[in-house]
This record gives C-alpha cells, structure tokens and sequence, in this order.
C-alpha cells in the first residue's frame, strides 16, 4: 500500500506545474527527485505534504485520501522546505521544542525526543546557539531536527543539501541514508552525486512530468545515450561542444579532453565510458551547444 500518486495535477492559471503524475512509493528507502528549476518537484513535494490541493488527482496513504486524513496523516509526515521558518533569538533546543510542541508532543516527551534528535542530526553541542548564530549547515540540521521530531513515516526533504561544504554534505547524506532504512525519503536536489549515492529510485522530472524512473542501474541502460572521451585540439573540441552534449572539458597534456554524450561515435579515436547519472541528466536536460557548454 504505503503512498501512492494516481495521475495528479496541479494548474497555476491554467499552466500545468504537475502534469498527470503516477508512481507508488512502496518500500521504505530515499527516492530522488531530479529535474532543472522549475520542472514542478516543489509543487509536487507541497501536494504530497497537503500545503496545496491538487487540480485533479490523487494521493492516498495506504488507500486513503491524505487530504481526508488530515491531521492524521500529518502525524506521519516530516517536511524540510528549501526555506524554513525560524525564530532568530530561539536558542536550538528551544526552537525544537517549540516545534515539538506545536507538533502535539507533551512536555516530557518533547523534551526526551529533542536530544534524540540533536544527537542524531549532531548538534548536542549546538544545542544552546541561537538560531540566528548558526551556519547555514547547522541550520540545515536543524531543519532536519525539527522534520523528524514525530519520527514520521514520511520525510520529504527540499534541497536540503544546497549550500553545504562537501563535509557537511557527506555528512547530511549518511543521515539521510540511516533515517531512509525505515522510513520513506523523498529527496530533491540538484547535486546529482548525493542522489546517485544515497537513492534507492530516481526520478527524473521534467516539465512537471516524470520523464524516467526507475533504480539507478535501471535507468541507465534505458537510454540508447553513451559516453564519449575525445582527445583533440581545442579548435576541434570548440566544433565538437557546439554539436553534442558534452559534461566535461579539461585540458590534458596540451590538448583538449571531451566527455562527449551521444549515442554514435562523435570522432573516431573516441573511447566508450560507463554513462553516470550526471551524464545522463545532461542527456535528457541538457541542450547541446548552449551557454552551459560554453567556455568560461
Ligand atoms: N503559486 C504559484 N503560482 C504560479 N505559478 C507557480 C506557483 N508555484 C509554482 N509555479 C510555477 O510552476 C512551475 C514549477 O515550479 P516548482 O517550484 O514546482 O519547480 P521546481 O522544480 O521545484 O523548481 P526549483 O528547482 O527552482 O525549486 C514553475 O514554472 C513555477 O513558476
């Protein structure tokens, strides 16, 4: 049963943010959501947790309507927006019991379950800064303290990795991994290297559609794209970018080398790679030639 989307849409003035979208959230684990800016995953995340009313569609947890459900369903739902609302002068424990409370807990358990969660989000240390204090890592922690202070069912997480140094990244990742093993995650990002390390299913949105899903693995043979590494003159690659989606130049030893995305030979001492999640995002978003292939 678990969380099922039955051909959901929503309208903004008759513009079509999510457009007929259908998938079943089965297991528990982290479900990654991929797809350049505007592509409708934050409208999406807002349906799944009740902030906006789809246009048409449905969405039911274990068969029934989570817009019925109400307050039961937000009892199992934890949510880090891209901005979360903070009270700058609250110190961190008081800001999560605050939240605890609002969230129903009684005084003593909010109290037990806020060094719960500040121990495992680490900020036990943390706890008496200010809100305001804290950097923008700490306060993605945070943000992640106060999502999982129900233990909800279901966590969806908004970016929540934009921002942050590669260790606080690696960081947040194994959190969400540890808290993905009994529970559903849905995370959307664009940093594709957490997605490819951390989620169990992909899905790649694109014009508020899903486009591809699927296991990582999966989703990687279903497409005829391979990749490419030229070596040429940088006159050759400047000819080679403007024709095909390439997601890397370097120099090399005084030329020039291409990771070159297409599905035939682009040159002919080109040499076959294993396509990443990476290549294939630009494979399906990217547009060949255009300024983000452009030269610095
Ligand atoms: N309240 C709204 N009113 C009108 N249009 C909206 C509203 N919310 C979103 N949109 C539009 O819907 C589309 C999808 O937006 P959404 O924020 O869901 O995309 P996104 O994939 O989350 O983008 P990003 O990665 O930039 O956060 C965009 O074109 C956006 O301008």
């Amino acid at each position: 049963m678990g969380l099922e989307i039955m051909d959901l849409t929503k309208e903004f003035h008759g513009f079509k943010a999510v457009n007929r979208v259908s998938f079943s959230f089965d297991n528990n684990g982290v479900y990654g959501l991929l797809g350049v800016n505007g592509a409708g995953k934050t409208t999406l995340m807002r349906m799944i947790c009740t902030l906006i009313h789809p246009t048409s569609g449905s969405i039911t947890y274990d068969g029934k309507d989570i817009f019925e459900l109400d307050g039961e369903y937000r009892k199992i739902l934890g949510y880090l927006p891209q901005e979360f609302g903070f009270y700058p002068e609250f110190t961190v424990v008081d800001y999560l019991r605050y939240i605890a409370s609002i969230k129903g807990l009684s005084q003593v358990a909010a109290r037990k379950k806020v060094d719960l969660v500040l121990r495992q989000v680490g900020m036990e240390k943390s706890k008496r800064i200010k809100m305001k204090k804290l950097s923008g890592g700490m306060k993605r922690r945070v943000g992640i303290a106060q999502a999982i202070l129900n233990d909800p069912q279901i966590l969806i997480l908004d970016e929540p990795t934009a921002g942050l140094d590669p260790n606080e990244r690696i960081r947040f990742r194994n959190l969400i991994s540890e808290l993905s093993q009994n529970r559903i995650v849905l995370l959307s990002t664009h940093i594709i290297s957490d997605i490819e390390s951390v989620a169990s299913r992909v899905f790649f949105m694109k014009d508020g559609e899903i486009t591809l899903s699927g296991r990582v693995e999966e989703i990687l043979g279903t497409v005829p794209a391979k990749v490419w590494i030229c070596e040429m003159t940088p006159e050759e690659a400047d000819r080679i970018q403007k024709q095909y989606s390439v997601s890397n130049r370097r120099l090399h030893q005084g030329s020039v080398e291409l990771r070159v995305i297409t599905e035939e030979r682009p040159v002919e001492n080109a040499r076959e790679e294993n396509l990443t999640l990476e290549d294939l995002f630009l494979y399906v978003f990217g547009e060949k030639g255009d300024d983000t292939n452009g030269e610095i």
